[in-house]
């Protein structure tokens, strides 16, 4: 068994796109040749050699005993499956009786004994849409949610919490393994990757939730023509003009939840002549309902800010329901952005304050954070304290005062500002400058002096980076879920800083750059200059497919 995946040309973002193919976690592989493989994956695993995987024999396939490179089933074919594990993005990962090949079900949890339809060729698997459950999965509980089996946000709200933190170690794990090319056999492998830290808290952990207004409401299981009428809720999955109607989410706070029933009771009153918008004809008013939740830093408690998200101005149409939803006491602000593009965004051409204040405060590791409608902060607020207490522990700053910290995309400024307090300077840089500016202002709300922040796009940097500021000690990195552009890859194995902590949002593109970082890149001639020391996967988002990790790497 070969533990690489092939390497091919680099795509031109300048570093490998890894293809979502979450089967490898426990599946034998063989590389690929360069040849062979397509030019846009450029990590592919063939499934070759998965005779020997041990899946269940006893179910029944269309393959007859071949291998998987002569198995390959047709569109519509139905098959009965077991699922065997979870993979990325929380897909259910079973294979063909006798033949290995690999097939991948939305919403099939392990031990499930199923018939599904393929419903996708996508050599070298294919997906399934399961029609019937034979057997349920193992570590089965009861979804408290009423909407858990077809909303697409939860995915695996009726697996046990073990069991779900289990595949996602897991596959954090295989990840490692098969794309970042870590000997798992190494003796010393095993002290590498720490076990997962789970989520104390798995229900109204979301600080943040985005609700869309729709002229088509969706009912699940019912084909293509759904039932006629309004919707405010969650998007169907794949499905982006389809609204599924919801009254309440249990991942987001109580007090979200109160105004989400308001609104409910409220919005379709003929009276307010209120209008969804519509995403075909490009009609209507109201288009989107955003409720974070924050803190008041003086006293503790909850405090909401409601955005509407509405196609023109008009205040007015509005106040009815600004009226209702502030006769709940955490309502602090009601913010209206007004966006007259087609587009499918929150973010508005004009912001205006309906009532209170324009932005809410919230606490992460002592510090104070001002969070307007459209800042980013972390949306699991607990749970991004423990992060972040990785992320410092993982800095090891000394504590004098003396060190550089460099924080890339470093948001509005949240990790770099809780280790200013140990650091010499922190240099944070990142894309968007709306989040720059609230970076400055979370460091003036703190007291902070030591913290300069720089507006930059990371995936154009060129041989004068780094001349803004001195040589770093230490580089946080967090990208967004494509991971570390090659240009910057290149720039942190020539600046070589003594310890690097590496933030994750998506451990495919994590253990690719991880691979860059520590093994070097043959393409562009780059040898690698780092040990991995730990990496600790880190649950956010239970009921999710989405996992966080902190590596740390140092100077080889
Ligand atoms: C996963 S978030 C991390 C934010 C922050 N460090 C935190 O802990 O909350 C990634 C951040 O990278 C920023 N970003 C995305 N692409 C970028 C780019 N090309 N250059 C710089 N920043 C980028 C995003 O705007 C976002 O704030």
């Amino acid at each position: 068994m070969c533990a690489a995946a092939a390497v091919t040309s680099l795509p031109q973002c300048g570093t490998r796109r890894i293809s979502a193919r979450p089967w490898f976690s426990s599946i034998p592989i063989r590389c690929i040749s360069s040849s062979n493989a397509n030019p846009a994956v450029d990590v592919d695993i063939d499934v070759d050699s998965a005779r020997t995987t041990g899946a269940d024999s006893s179910s029944t396939s269309a393959s007859g005993g071949r291998s998987s490179s002569s198995f390959f089933p047709k569109k519509n074919q139905t098959l009965e499956l077991v699922c065997e594990s979870l993979g990325f993005k929380g897909k259910g990962i079973c294979k063909a009786a006798d033949t290995g090949f690999v097939l991948m079900c939305d919403r099939a949890l392990p031990g499930e004994r199923f018939i599904g339809r393929v419903s996708r060729k996508k050599s070298p698997y294919a997906e399934v849409k399961k029609l019937k459950t034979i057997v349920p999965h193992d570590h089965m509980v009861e979804a408290p949610c009423q909407y858990a089996s077809y909303c697409g946000g939860c995915k695996t709200q009726n697996l046990s919490y073990e069991a779900q933190i289990k595949y996602k170690e897991q596959q954090v794990h295989d990840f490692i393994v098969h794309v970042g090319k870590f000997d798992h056999r190494d003796s010393k492998f095993a002290d590498v990757i720490k076990p997962i830290v789970p989520c104390q808290e798995q229900y109204h952990y979301r600080n943040k939730m985005e609700f869309s207004f729709g002229t088509d409401k969706w009912v699940p299981d019912v084909k293509e023509k759904n039932e006629q009428g309004f919707a405010l809720g969650l998007h169907a999955p794949g499905l982006f003009d389809k609204v599924l109607d919801v009254d309440k989410c249990l991942l987001q706070s109580e007090g979200a939840n109160k105004v989400l029933a308001i609104m409910q009771k409220n919005w379709r009153d003929p009276n307010l002549s209120l209008s969804p918008y519509n995403v075909h004809t490009h009609f209507g008013f109201l288009k989107r309902l955003m409720i974070r939740t924050g803190r008041n830093i003086s006293n503790g408690f909850p405090e909401l800010m409601v955005n509407f998200v509405t196609s023109s101005y008009k205040p007015e149409l509005l106040e009815p329901l600004v009226e209702k939803i502030t006769t709940i006491p955490e309502v602090v602000s009601v913010m209206n952005n007004a966006n007259t593009s087609v587009g499918n965004t929150s973010v508005g051409e004009q912001e205006y304050t309906l009532y209170g204040k324009s932005a809410i405060t919230e606490m992460l590791r002592g510090l104070s954070f001002q969070i307007s409608a459209n800042s980013f902060f972390q949306t699991n607020t607990k749970q991004a304290d423990v992060l972040y207490e990785i992320i410092e522990e993982c800095a090891g700053l000394r504590g004098d005062g003396s060190e550089i910290v460099l924080d890339l995309f470093c948001g509005t400024g949240t990790i770099g500002l809780t280790l200013a307090r140990r650091a010499g300077h922190i240099y944070g840089y990142e894309v968007v400058p709306e989040a720059i500016l609230d970076a400055r202002r979370n460091a003036e709300l703190n007291n902070i002096h030591n913290a300069t922040f720089i507006q930059g796009d990371l995936n154009k940097i060129n041989d004068s980076f780094g001349k803004e500021f001195p040589r770093p000690d230490i580089i946080i990195s967090y990208p967004t879920r494509p991971g570390m552009h090659m240009k910057l890859i290149k720039y942190l194995l020539k600046v070589r800083a003594p310890r690097l902590v590496y933030v994750s949002c998506n451990p495919a593109t994590c253990a690719r750059d991880l691979d860059y970082l520590c093994h070097g890149v043959s393409e562009q001639g780059l040898s690698g200059c780092y040990h991995l020391k730990s990496i600790t996967p880190v649950d956010m988002f239970p009921h999710t497919p989405h996992i966080e990790c902190v590596c740390l790497l140092e100077l080889a």
